[in-house]
């Protein structure tokens, strides 16, 4: 049996999505009522992550920002096919994807998860969220900005998670190129095409990548990319 399906890890996913839900209801809310089209709310988003990117995100620090269940399992079935063994998550959040993550690595039979997240209480979150879930043995939360927190990481990476700041998926890849596997998945959630030239340059193959966005959810910005290099 696998640890998404049931015990310690399911039960605490199902709370953090109900938690989650409830806590992001009305900025969801308030984002739809705007009655701005997709396009013009990455452009909103964007134009304050180049204004002042830790006040932007400060001010969502009690939001969870989830993926969602369908999301999170995918993330999982990656990192159980690759047969992952050493992970990066940029945007960690309360740590729900991460818990999705480092559950693969445990089924997995062990390895190790960096995440790394901005605010401070939000890092202190997913790490109780980890430890509720019996993963913390796995997960390390780095606290800080991902460009220099990630600075220093072990190579092997055979999985990354992108879904931090939207603007800064390239930055944060090419810190980490360096310290692919050949193989390795990279999952990209609201890579946007108009942010960082992110889309841009993983679909080039000349980079070392095959990318392409996945069906799931489409206009989220979801794009699975593999290294070819
Ligand atoms: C979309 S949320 C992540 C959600 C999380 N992956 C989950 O599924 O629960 C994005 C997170 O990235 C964090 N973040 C934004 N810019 C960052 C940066 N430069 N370095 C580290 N974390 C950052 C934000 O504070 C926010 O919590």
């Amino acid at each position: 049996m696998d640890s998404l399906s049931t015990g310690r890890v399911a039960d605490v996913l199902a709370r953090l999505h109900r938690d989650a839900e409830a806590a992001d209801r009305q900025l969801i809310e308030a984002y739809s009522s705007q009655g701005a089209t997709q396009e013009q709310m990455i452009g909103q988003i964007l134009e304050q992550e180049a204004k002042d990117l830790k006040a932007l995100y400060g001010g969502l620090a009690g939001n969870f920002l989830n993926v969602t269940p369908e999301f999170g399992r995918f993330c999982y079935i990656a990192a159980r096919a690759c047969k992952a063994t050493h992970i990066v998550e940029f945007g960690t959040s309360m740590g729900i994807s991460t818990i999705y993550l480092a559950a693969a690595l445990r089924d997995n039979g062990g390895g190790t998860l960096i995440g790394t997240e901005l605010e401070p209480a939000k890092a202190a979150r997913a790490r109780e969220n980890l430890e509720a879930a019996g993963l913390d043995d796995l997960a390390e939360v780095r606290v800080g900005d991902a460009r220099e927190t990630l600075k220093q990481v072990d190579g092997g990476l055979d999985l990354v998670l992108l879904d931090g700041a939207f603007s800064l998926y390239l930055d944060v890849l090419k810190l980490l190129e360096p310290r692919l596997k050949t193989g390795a998945l990279i999952v990209g959630e609201n890579a946007f095409e108009q942010a960082s030239g992110y889309i841009q340059y993983v679909r080039d193959p000349r980079n070392g990548y095959l990318s392409q966005p996945m069906a799931q959810d489409p206009g989220r910005g979801n794009e699975l990319t593999v290294v070819t290099r």
